[in-house]
């Protein structure tokens, strides 16, 4: 498969702090969905906004490779990278209603960018505003294309941001938990609907998502985050199925709302957050029921395992102690 984007050892820092990205190399190939997930401050968000060169200030970012189809993301001007935004990439975030723009309606937002990347006329965008509104599942489009945000549901602003950004015909739609915001029902309707326009138009998707249940549903491969580093990566299949880092399966058993002997819902115990302050050894250490076993610890504690070959073609992991070596059940 052709890579649409290469991503390669990219890290974003801020002028005080730990790096929040240190090291992170992806690869989406033409028309395959790969998926990042990993918990809240992992740098899921980070990644796609380095991408879109829309970083925060301070923060700034730095990569010895960036690419999208012929585009080179590091060194694109800021003119290029604005046709690149909306044009070859679509964006879709989590609360639709938010980003729409308040003070225009829905039809206004989606002929912007059939006028600005597809050259149409007035007149041809007002008619493929409709058609476009039509094609992601919205009845009576004329009538919603007059509509403002404030008059649309969480379900159908997500629809509208969907035909915002398929109207310059993306190679890559970025989606960050585009359904985190709504009720299961309305979820599993807009994640149908991301699957079939990637068949249809051939895109590649970079889904962004906290919730291994949803991945699931959608991704070619996934990403796990943790910690400003990928730790594991591989087919969708592989991973849900025979993860090799104890952080990914402990996201499966938080996904799978699996119980521990007493009862309770599992957590994956500590905090997330305090992980990235450690300079030295394994970052996800401290929580890992393997690492405190006592003849593990000292390695865990001393050195960072490099991303490795798991032994399975594309899947890589973190792990002194990868699980398939320990053959614990899942
Ligand atoms: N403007 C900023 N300045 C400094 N640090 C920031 C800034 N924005 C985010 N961060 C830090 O960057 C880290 C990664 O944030 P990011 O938003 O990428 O996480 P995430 O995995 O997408 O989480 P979430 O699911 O909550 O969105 C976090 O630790 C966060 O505190």
């Amino acid at each position: 498969m052709t890579d649409l984007l290469t991503v390669t050892n990219l890290s974003v820092g801020s002028p005080t702090g730990p790096p929040i990205l240190d090291g992170v190399s992806l690869r989406i190939g033409e028309g395959e969905v790969l998926a990042v997930v990993g918990e809240s401050g992992s740098g899921k968000s980070m990644t796609a906004m380095s991408l879109i060169r829309l970083l925060p200030a301070p923060l700034t970012a730095g990569a010895d490779e960036m690419t999208l189809g012929g585009h080179d993301l590091l060194r694109a001007t800021d003119k290029e990278m604005n046709s690149i935004r909306g044009g070859q990439v679509g964006v879709l975030f989590q609360q639709p209603k938010r980003m729409l723009d308040p003070t225009c309606t829905a039809g206004a937002q989606i002929a912007e960018p059939l006028r600005r990347f597809r050259g149409m006329s007035r007149s041809a965008a007002r008619r493929t505003t409709v058609e476009l509104l039509r094609d992601v599942g919205i009845p009576e489009p004329e009538r919603r294309a007059r509509s403002y945000a404030h008059q649309l549901s969480g379900g159908i602003a997500q629809r509208v941001m969907i035909a915002v950004a398929l109207a310059g015909q993306p190679s890559l739609l970025i989606a960050d938990e585009p359904t985190t915001a709504l009720d299961a029902t309305v979820e599993a309707q807009i994640l149908r609907l991301i699957a079939a326009k990637k068949r249809e138009l051939g895109m590649s998707v970079l889904f962004i998502s906290h919730d291994l249940n949803v991945v699931s549903a959608i991704a070619d491969r996934i990403a796990v985050m943790y910690a400003g580093r990928i730790v594991e990566q591989g087919p969708a299949e592989e991973i849900l199925t025979a993860p090799e880092h104890p952080y990914t399966r402990a996201l499966i058993e938080c996904s799978l709302l699996r119980q521990n002997a007493q009862g309770e819902l599992y957590a994956i115990p500590g905090q997330a957050g305090s992980a990235r302050e450690i300079t030295v050894g394994c970052r996800f250490r401290d929580r890992c029921a393997t690492a405190q076993s006592a003849h593990i610890e000292h390695q865990c504690a001393h050195a960072e395992p490099a991303l490795v070959d798991s032994g399975t073609p594309g899947h890589t992991s973190r792990c002194w102690i990868p699980l398939q070596q320990t053959k614990e059940p899942l």
